[in-house]
């Protein structure tokens, strides 16, 4: 819970220690380039553009720190920006956890954003951080789903999945980043989820929280029994996983620049 008494303080986490295996050989994926600059100083600046944000981390590969470190000065932010690079971990839990850990006292809430979204707008970054400082714990931007979603039984790769249940799509949601929290909700999320699993619970999942673990961080929070709400996401937030991706946002980033001197 806030402590109204406090004043506010938001920063921006950013993992970007992927390796990008989804998209193919090459960089690790946030120092891909998108229109010629490397996908992470693109998620960089979406979130300092944000007024609110006045401290932003970057999880750099647990081997790139000094590279990530010379491509931030290469690329300076606005004045009201500070940034710190700390190197990343082998799964993004442990690296967002070892952002967490760079964060210094006087931080009240904290937005986790994969560099891998490296074109969310400003507005669904301030749409999240006002629900955050509204009071809410936990916030994710979210999506409704063009497509039908089945659950199946997961069998051998390229083998057919018996269905096992179509859920109600009207009630699912596609969420985004960057996901808000109240910091001192999210410490104790990855604490427990650091205690009880390394991972995967051997006890299962939580409430609310389907198989492989945490898939994000507000699965993790869900696990403590809190409540997560959702906000509008953004359709132009995807993250870059596969190489159809990098193609898209080749295209957003184009017409941005054509027609927002972006
Ligand atoms: N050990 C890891 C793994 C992932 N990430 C970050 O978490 C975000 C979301 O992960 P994803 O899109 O899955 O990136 P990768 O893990 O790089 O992709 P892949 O699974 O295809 O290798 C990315 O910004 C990625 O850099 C991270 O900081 N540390
Ligand atoms: C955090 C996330 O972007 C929310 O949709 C997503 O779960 C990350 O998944 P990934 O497999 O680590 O890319």
């Amino acid at each position: 819970m806030s402590d109204e008494s406090r004043p506010h303080r938001t920063a921006a986490v950013i993992p970007a220690a992927g390796r990008g295996v989804r998209l193919g050989p090459g960089a690790p994926k946030a120092l891909r380039t998108l229109g010629g600059t490397p996908m992470l100083i693109h998620a960089v600046r979406a979130m300092a553009r944000s007024r609110a944000v006045s401290l932003v981390v970057v999880v750099a590969p647990s081997d790139g720190a000094p590279e990530v470190r010379r491509l931030l000065d290469e690329h300076p932010l606005p004045e009201r920006t500070e940034v710190l690079v700390v190197p990343g971990r082998e799964t993004r839990q442990g690296s967002v956890r070892a952002g967490l850990e760079a964060l210094p006292a006087d931080v009240t809430s904290v937005l986790v954003h994969d560099a891998a979204r490296p074109l969310v707008p400003v507005e669904t970054v301030d749409a999240v951080i006002e629900a955050v400082r509204d009071g809410a714990p936990a916030v994710v931007p979210a999506l409704a789903l063009a497509d039908t979603v089945k659950e199946v039984e997961p069998g051998k790769p390229g083998e057919p999945e018996p269905v096992v249940a179509t859920p109600e799509r009207a009630r699912l949601r596609a969420v985004q980043t960057p996901q808000g929290f109240d910091l001192a909700t999210l410490l104790r999320a990855h604490e427990k989820f650091a205690l009880t699993s390394a991972g995967a619970s051997a006890a299962g999942p939580g409430p609310g929280v389907e198989g492989e673990g945490a898939t994000d961080d507000a699965g993790m929070v869900e696990r403590l029994g809190v409540t997560v709400v959702a906000v509008p996401g953004h359709e132009e937030a995807f993250k870059v996983t596969r190489p159809l991706d990098l193609v898209l946002a080749e295209a957003v980033l184009a017409r941005r620049r054509a027609t927002d001197a972006y």
